[in-house]
């Protein structure tokens, strides 16, 4: 069936006479507070975590109960991960493209889709409050027939549509569908791309006390012991603060690719460490557990006190002193054993956690902080003691973040020589080392066999000695 314009315009005749439904239908304000932020993500690229801040999020979201909360979570981050293939449904399923400018009516429909083919939410009650939100929203009004016929013949369709899904998925937005085909060429870039449409494992790093009885946090935590010493939780959601270890501060939440740059400087006891970006502070953590002395810098104090929050719970406050400055005014006349600059970046390494980031960045954006870290990188050699070690990193998928500015600060600095990574410093991952000994990490790494065990943060990291 293709839905035509004749029963558009049979369904407006027939809505004219049907009264708008009430306004406080159960469900319907969740589902139009996740119409209007799934607008906010793809049309002023607006991000997710700031839209659905507990505290400074969309004021839509923070009307809602907290279940609701979650369920408009879980509607938006299934809206984008698959946004590629809802978007395909709708084009295949309407005769002609919804009007230019009908965003509204688009942010139902694949709101609506998203909960038919992907969430546990019965398909009547996902047609009933689309066609309720169609109706109430003057611009969709005289869609709602058109809601209506198309999200029913997506339930009636469902397996066939979930099949043509896996058969040929249809990547989005194309722009980065293209880019990660360029950089990592089809094949790795279709891992790349399954792996985004599912969602993140939760990895641990165990605090290093509690390393020689990794097996058994492992058994107590019901979690796979991975290659690369981090502990991962069989499922993607749980409340880990209710989890055996967390109240002693035996573990942290911390991605098992984030936790290998810190891992590079080796052995920090009774060392001076500078963390240049430190918050929210998984980094710090490791280099304070490691023996050192931290300073750790941030431009943000709120998120300082996120960080100073986390140490306190591992008892590693006391090795760690927090400034909140910018980094290129922070010159305490005195060098660091070991200087790591873990950049702000595009953060495309963290597509399976945050879908909404392909959506809210551009192409322009990759190449301006690409920029950024460079003059980052190079203020960060100046605070590296004779000797010491300097690790660069960020969470992106792009060589213009990662291997393009380390060979940049390779060529122009003589004083540094490159400190290649090696194999045996990074279990399970000896395949990411690349022919100049820099770790670029990608989704497709850490392949466990099961898909909903397998994969990483995107992650890049690069490392270099100071000359004495
Ligand atoms: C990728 S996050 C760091 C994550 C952190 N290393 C961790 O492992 O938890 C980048 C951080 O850089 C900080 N930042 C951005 N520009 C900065 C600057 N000019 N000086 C210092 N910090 C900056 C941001 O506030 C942000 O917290």
């Amino acid at each position: 069936m293709s839905v035509s314009a004749d029963k558009r315009r049979k369904g407006q005749r027939r809505k004219s006479s049907v009264a708008a439904p009430p306004a406080d239908k159960p469900g319907l304000a969740a589902r139009q507070a996740a119409h209007r932020i799934l607008g906010a993500i793809l049309d002023a690229r607006s991000s997710m975590d700031g839209l659905t801040d507990e505290v400074h999020g969309h004021p839509q979201y923070l009307a809602l109960e907290p279940r609701d909360r979650a369920l408009v979570r879980a509607i938006l981050l299934t809206s984008l991960r698959h946004y590629g293939n809802l978007d395909a449904t709708l084009a295949r399923f309407t005769d002609k493209p919804l009007p230019s400018g009908a965003t509204g009516l688009r942010n139902i429909l694949v709101v609506g889709l998203a909960q038919i083919l992907f969430l546990d939410v019965p398909d009547h009650s996902a047609v009933d409050l689309a066609v309720a939100a169609a109706r109430i929203d003057p611009r969709a009004r005289r869609f709602a027939a058109l809601v209506n016929a198309l999200l029913r013949r997506a339930g009636r369709e469902k397996e066939d549509l979930l099949a043509r899904f896996a058969e040929k998925p249809v990547r989005a937005p194309r722009w980065f569908a293209d880019r990660l085909e360029e950089i990592h060429g089809a094949e790795v870039a279709a891992v790349i791309d399954a792996r985004h449409r599912t969602e993140a494992p939760i990895d641990l790093t165990l605090r290093a006390s509690e390393r020689s009885d990794a097996s058994g946090w492992a058994e107590r935590l019901g979690a796979i012991l991975l290659p690369t010493g981090s502990l991962r939780l069989a499922g993607s959601s749980c409340d880990v603060a209710a989890l055996p270890g967390y109240e002693d501060g035996a573990w942290w939440v911390q991605d098992a690719s984030a936790a290998v740059p810190a891992r590079l400087f080796g052995d920090l006891a009774g060392k001076a460490a500078l963390d240049c970006c430190a918050a929210p502070g998984g980094k710090t953590a490791q280099l304070a557990d490691a023996g050192a002395r931290v300073t750790a810098l941030d431009l943000s104090a709120n998120r300082l006190k996120r960080l100073a929050g986390n140490l306190d719970r591992l008892g590693l406050a006391d090795r760690c002193e927090t400034i909140a400055t910018d980094l290129f005014r922070f010159a305490p006349g005195q060098g660091f054993d070991a200087v790591l600059l873990d950049a702000p970046c595009s953060s495309t390494g963290t597509v399976r956690r945050h879908p909404d980031v392909p959506f809210t960045k551009r192409p322009e954006d990759i190449r301006k902080l690409a920029d950024l870290q460079a003059r980052m990188l190079d203020h960060a050699a100046t605070l590296v003691a004779p000797g010491g070690l300097l690790v660069f990193s960020n969470c992106s998928l792009d060589p213009l973040e990662g291997e393009e500015v380390a060979r940049r600060f390779s060529a122009a600095h003589a004083g540094f020589e490159p400190v290649p990574v090696r194999a045996e410093e990074v279990p399970g991952l000896e395949d990411a080392i690349t022919a100049e000994g820099y770790l670029r990490l990608t989704p497709a790494c850490l392949d466990l066999g099961d898909p909903a065990v397998s994969g990483a943060d995107g992650f890049f990291a690069a490392r270099f000695r100071r000359c004495p």
